[in-house]
């Protein structure tokens, strides 16, 4: 029997350790992982299960991955979880988030930590546990983000699991719940708020490996306002580019 087929799969992903590259970059929209693709080369695809895709490919000599993860913290940590089973060590979340003064419309947001309202990262270790992003990645990609011409910040975001019933009020009572986001956002100065980053930030720690997020800001927390098809097609792009630049570096690194 080949080598390979005597590891085992990972359950969920479906892939195997010799699939998979030395930095992951994990998105949410599946479709996010084919337009990356065109950001790399000797892209290979791996099986996909549950809606799960992900891809290895190069970029500067590079091995990366890139996997999608669908929506919201529990399924993200599954595949972070086995991803670092299969022996990544760099883990790099791009994607959108709510953006909140000062960051506007069309921003990057980089979290240098997370406000843990979600669910899942409890069962990685208790709330007194910090979520905070790995130093010397968000070195590297401030490094990066100063040589783009996009406004961008770094601070603090907020991880929620309600989409409809926390985040975004789509109408009548619902939107009251939203208060307690904006209140949120003012008492303990969030940058953005999404609903993964404080659970990967959790996981990663707790599993001694490397972890941030990047997101374009694409909905106003305040009014609602969401960004244009046009620009965020844009801004995707030059995250494509810091993202895999970024894990390009990072995957050379050593591990703690
Ligand atoms: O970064 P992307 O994949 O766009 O995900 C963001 O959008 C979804 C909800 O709008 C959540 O998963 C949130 O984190
Ligand atoms: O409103 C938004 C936009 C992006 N991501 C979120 O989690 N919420």
């Amino acid at each position: 029997m080949a080598e390979q087929e005597q590891t085992p799969r990972a359950w969920y992903i479906g892939a195997h350790r010799d699939e998979v590259g030395d930095a992951a970059i994990l998105v949410g929209d599946p479709a996010r992982v084919e337009r990356i693709a065109e950001h790399m080369q000797d892209v290979q695809m791996l099986p996909e299960k549950r809606g799960l895709k992900t891809i290895t490919g190069t970029r500067d000599g590079q091995r990366i991955t890139v996997s999608a993860f669908g929506m919201g913290a529990p399924i993200a940590t599954i595949v972070l979880h086995e991803l670092h089973a299969l022996g990544i060590r760099n883990f790099l979340r791009i994607g959108t988030a709510m953006a909140v003064a000062p960051a506007k419309l069309g921003d990057f947001v980089l979290a240098d930590a997370a406000l843990r309202a979600e669910g899942t990262s409890d069962t990685y270790a208790p709330l007194g546990f910090p979520a905070v992003a790995d130093f010397d990645l968000n070195r590297v990609l401030r490094d990066r983000l100063q040589t783009s011409p996009t406004d961008w910040h770094a601070g603090i975001f907020g991880t929620y699991d309600g989409f409809y019933t926390q985040m975004f009020g789509l109408s009548g009572e619902r939107r009251e719940l939203i208060g307690k986001l904006k209140d949120d956002i003012r008492k303990y100065g969030l940058i953005g708020t999404d609903m993964e980053t404080s659970a990967l930030l959790t996981a990663a720690r707790i599993l001694r490996v490397r972890a941030s997020t990047l997101c374009v800001a694409t909905v106003d927390a305040e009014t609602q306002e969401k960004i244009e098809d046009d620009l965020m097609a844009t801004l995707e792009r030059e995250m494509f580019e810091i993202a895999l630049d970024a894990m390009s570096t990072m995957a050379g690194f050593d591990t703690h």
